[in-house]
């Protein structure tokens, strides 16, 4: 039996998360924690913590998984490059999967994106188009940023170069080498996302909407199951799902 602890208890995904470990037959709700708990009482003798809170709330409650050797599900998103660091130093004293989209769903698209984009390297004008609830405090989305890293990988770009966030203004012609995200917040969608390759004479768009954050509390799940077998070391939904890279 997995002993589950649940950040963010009183969230959107947290409410999610409660929902499913209960449903399941292989795990038990150790405990649910929300802003201003007692972490470090409250994770001792979890097996695994499964966090959808802030950056900076999910950097502390690493900090003493790392200390107890509680394993992490980790699906915040917004964190900074130096955050990212330290999420991998966590790492080497515990196992985590770290993903921005736990949904197998996106995880299969992002498989379908290294595919495209390295057919298409070539006249495909690519652009990321994102929406979600007017609640969503980060954009762009992780997703969608994910998204771009896998097409820039593939291109042999570096995203941090190419990048192109929203646009205003007299903004000239379209630079072929860029990478365009655009941001819709409003209403209750729970996350759409949409590649554009636009070429001449023909376009392909590749998209995943959710319906229901039932998919993001199972994939966490299934990332809580893999964790089961690691010691140490930080990982993906590739991972969790046997995907080859
Ligand atoms: N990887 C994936 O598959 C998915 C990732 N996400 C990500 O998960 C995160 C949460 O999303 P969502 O559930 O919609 O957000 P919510 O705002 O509904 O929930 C966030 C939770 O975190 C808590 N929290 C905020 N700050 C702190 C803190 N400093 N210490 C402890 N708890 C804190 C909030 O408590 P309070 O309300 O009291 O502030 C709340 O309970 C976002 O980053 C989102 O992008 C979402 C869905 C899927
Ligand atoms: O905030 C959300 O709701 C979601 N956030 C994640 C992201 O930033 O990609 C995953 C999903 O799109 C829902």
């Amino acid at each position: 039996m997995l002993k589950v602890a649940v950040m963010g208890a009183s969230g959107r995904m947290g409410k999610m998360l409660i929902e499913a470990v209960e449903a399941a037959e292989d795990c038990t709700l150790h405990v649910t924690l929300d802003k201003g708990d007692d972490v470090r009482t409250g994770l001792t003798g979890a097996d695994v913590m499964i966090d959808f809170t802030r950056p900076e709330a999910t950097l502390a409650h690493l900090a003493v998984c790392a200390d107890l050797g509680v394993k992490a599900v980790v699906g915040t998103t917004g964190f900074d490059d130096a955050q990212k660091a330290e999420i991998a130093r966590f790492a080497e004293r515990t196992a985590i999967v770290f993903a921005p989209n736990m949904s197998v769903g996106v995880n299969v698209v992002l498989k379908l994106l290294d595919l495209a984009a390295r057919a298409m390297n070539e006249g495909f004008d690519i652009e990321i188009i994102e929406a979600h609830h007017r609640m969503k405090v980060d954009a762009p989305s992780g997703t969608a940023l994910q998204m771009g890293q896998v097409v820039a990988d593939a291109l042999g770009r570096d995203l941090k170069q190419c990048a192109v966030y929203g646009r205003e203004g007299v903004t000239g012609v379209r630079d072929p080498s860029t990478i365009g995200f655009a941001t819709v917040r409003g209403g209750d969608i729970i996350g759409d996302h949409t590649v554009l390759f636009a070429g001449t004479g023909e376009r392909i768009e590749i998209s995943h909407k959710a319906s229901n954050r039932g998919i993001y509390a199972q994939g966490s799940l299934r990332a809580a199951r893999f964790l089961a077998g690691q010691r140490t070391g930080l990982f993906g939904m590739n991972d969790v799902l046997g995907f080859a890279r």
